[in-house]
């Protein structure tokens, strides 16, 4: 038997995971060293190993190689503790569409044999704005609703670490705006949180990041550091014309990616002195450029590119 971490440890302790089906390897060597009190993201492309690597953190799933702790518990042994300590919220809404807010979280108080269950469903409806709503059909709601109320079940029991698959898949701008609001007040009450995402905005949130591609990481550490190691340059052209532009620059000497953001134009590259060059030759007429920060899509494209990796962000 183990014991669990004390604060200032490592909430999460997993070296050289592997995890094979068939022939198939889903997850190639990963190590993840997170404290406790931390917000990390998990990134990358669909089908590079985040589920399979969550599931294994927590117990569901045995490694086919590799080892570690979650919580201070062995991920071989202890996946019962695990589960106690920990919340999962799976990437599929996985409730009773046919009973209500409440009916669910009583169920789920009922499953942690929780000790004053209506206090602590109480609270918890309370706490996720849910007291409202609490006799709605979780069926009836919309996503974003559906995600408070899941973000509600896996919260009840108090884990000291959440682990959330895709939260906000499907979730409109302001919902999901209000589950990050969330995730991070429950940070200040000393929760760990890794949530997987596709969404850059998320992904800026986190104290860290790490990008996964076939199984294996990419790249990992703050959004600075991310964008420090891309080595990436990036232009920002706006006015009349920019249309053009991207014809004309595309293909030229340093210029290594081409994307609109709203009206205006960002040509990126690593090595500035072609990217200044090209861009210097191709202007003209009303555009006006100026150099303005790399965006973590570029620099995850051009991290997988250098990595020998499909260079698609949704393969
Ligand atoms: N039970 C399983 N049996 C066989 N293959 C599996 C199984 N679970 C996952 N895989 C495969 O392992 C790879 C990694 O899948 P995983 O679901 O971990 O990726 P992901 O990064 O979470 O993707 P997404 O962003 O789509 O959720 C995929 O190729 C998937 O098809």
């Amino acid at each position: 038997m183990t014991t669990a971490s004390v604060t200032g440890d490592l909430a999460i302790d997993v070296r050289g995971l592997v995890k094979r089906f068939g022939d198939k390897t889903a997850v190639d060597g990963i190590d993840i060293q997170m404290p406790e009190g931390e917000v990390w993201g998990f990134l990358g492309p669909n089908g590079s190993g985040k589920t399979t690597t969550i599931r294994m953190i927590c117990g569901l799933l045995q490694p086919s190689e590799g080892e570690g702790r979650c919580l201070g518990y062995d991920i071989a042994e202890d996946a019962a503790r695990i589960k106690l300590a920990t919340g999962y919220m799976t990437q599929k809404f996985s409730f009773w569409s046919d009973l209500t807010i409440r009916e669910n979280l009583e169920f789920v108080a009922r499953l942690y044999r929780m000790r004053n269950k209506r206090a602590r469903v109480d609270e918890t409806l309370e706490t996720l704005g849910l007291t409202k709503r609490q006799h709605q059909l979780a069926g009836a709601l919309s996503g974003g609703w559906k995600q408070r109320l899941a973000l509600a079940a896996v919260t009840m029991h108090q884990p000291r670490l959440l682990l959330l698959d895709e939260p906000t898949a499907g979730v409109d701008p302001q919902a999901r705006r209000d589950f990050w609001d969330e995730i991070h007040r429950l940070t200040s009450d000393g929760m760990t949180v890794l949530v997987s995402t596709h969404y850059m905005d998320e992904a800026e949130r986190c104290d860290r990041i790490v990008y996964l591609a076939n199984g294996r990481v990419i790249v990992r550490g703050s959004v600075a550091r991310v964008l420090e190691e891309s080595g990436l340059v990036t232009f920002r052209a706006e006015g009349d014309g920019v249309r053009q532009l991207a014809r004309a620059l595309r293909g030229r000497p340093g210029v290594e990616h081409v994307a609109y953001f709203g009206a205006a134009l960002h040509v990126s590259g690593t090595d500035r002195d072609a990217l200044e060059k090209s861009v210097n030759e191709t202007s003209g007429g009303d555009v006006e450029w100026k150099e303005v920060r790399v965006s973590l899509e570029d620099a995850f494209i051009a991290l997988m590119a250098r990595a020998g990796e499909d260079a698609r962000i949704h393969a």
